[in-house]
């Protein structure tokens, strides 16, 4: 069935320098889908997602990606794989379409005027067109290079923090395009530490110390941990925080705005311990739904300890 996958790949190991970075990794995407690649830093997504997609060999494993193998056949994989870094990785001193030309020479595509127009005019950059790219803002040299990442119509695109420190309405245009190129069937893998990037995924695969902890549809990664959440909202939290710090039941405490959210697996523990507080005055205690940021803090930090 590994044709119909966008990407099947079993057992991927790879060490730099005698280390261990990617550690029996497995993994089936199906095509049209959005993956994320969360995890503390240096916890091998990279390697990973390049080992996926041909870029880099494995030590060990192997597998598909878009039906090929991503060992033997790499080069035609790569023909086939766009990619997009959080750096700006085009030319500043060139125009807009003279980098959209230079990338669709680079892929030997035909009729380079008129796939150059048509990306110009998809991306809305077509009023654009002349200036240089160097001087576009943040939103528009993210929305450039995800036109270029795609010229070719590639069936796997790679992105690596596509929108740090991108305003919040050129993200939310970035990912109606990327959710669009998902519909038309390419397959997205993303890695990201911003939350706001998490959630715009179907799937995420949460990777520490090279190994993968969670592999899971967004929605269901908070229930799968089997983590609960209490809300405690008012005034003068910081005595509340230091005695709920050290309770029993209380796995992690963290702040949201004007409130705590105290978690754990344990439920009767959680509400033993967040009991005392419901009869104080001009504190609310309420039951609140594991967000995905809770969990991934849970996540990084059971990692820390297991593995450091
Ligand atoms: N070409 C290389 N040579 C040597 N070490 C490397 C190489 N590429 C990656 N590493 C090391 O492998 C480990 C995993 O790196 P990787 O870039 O895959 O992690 P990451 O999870 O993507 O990190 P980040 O979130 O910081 O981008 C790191 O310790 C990194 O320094």
């Amino acid at each position: 069935m590994s044709e119909a996958l966008a990407i099947d790949v079993t057992g991927l190991s790879k060490s730099f320098g005698g280390t261990r970075v990617v550690d029996d990794f497995d993994m089936a995407v199906p095509p049209g889908r959005i993956y994320g690649f969360l995890g503390p830093n240096g916890s091998g997504k990279t390697t990973t997602i390049r080992m996926m997609c041909g870029l880099l060999k494995p030590d060990g494993g192997g597998g598909t990606a878009l039906g090929l193998d991503i060992i033997r056949q790499s080069r035609e994989i790569k023909a086939r794989v766009g990619y997009m870094t959080q750096r700006f990785s085009l030319y500043g001193d060139l125009t807009v379409r003279e980098n959209l030309s230079f990338m669709s020479r680079l892929h030997a595509l035909p009729k380079t005027r008129q796939v150059v127009d048509q990306a110009l005019e998809e991306y809305d950059l077509a009023p654009r067109a002349r200036q240089l790219a160097a001087n576009l803002s943040g939103g528009w040299k993210q929305r450039l290079a995800l036109a270029a990442a795609s010229l070719h119509q590639p069936g796997l695109l790679l992105l690596d923090e596509p929108t740090a420190g991108v305003d919040p309405k050129a993200r939310r245009d970035f990912w109606d395009r990327i959710r669009r190129l998902a519909r038309q069937g390419v397959t997205v893998l993303v890695s990201t530490h911003y939350m706001d990037e998490a959630v715009q995924c179907d799937n995420i695969a949460f990777i520490a110390y090279g190994r993968k902890l969670i592999d899971a549809p967004a929605g269901e990664i908070p229930s799968r941990i089997g983590l609960h959440t209490i809300r405690i909202e008012g005034p003068g939290l910081q005595p509340v925080y230091d005695a709920l710090e050290n309770t029993k039941g209380v796995e992690q405490i963290a702040r949201f705005g004007a409130a705590l959210h105290i978690s754990g697996r344990d439920r009767h523990a959680l509400e033993a311990a967040a009991a005392p507080y419901r009869s104080r005055d001009g504190l609310s205690v309420t039951e609140a739904k594991t967000g995905l940021e809770e969990a991934f803090i849970w996540l990084m930090s059971g990692a820390e300890d297991n593995f450091t």
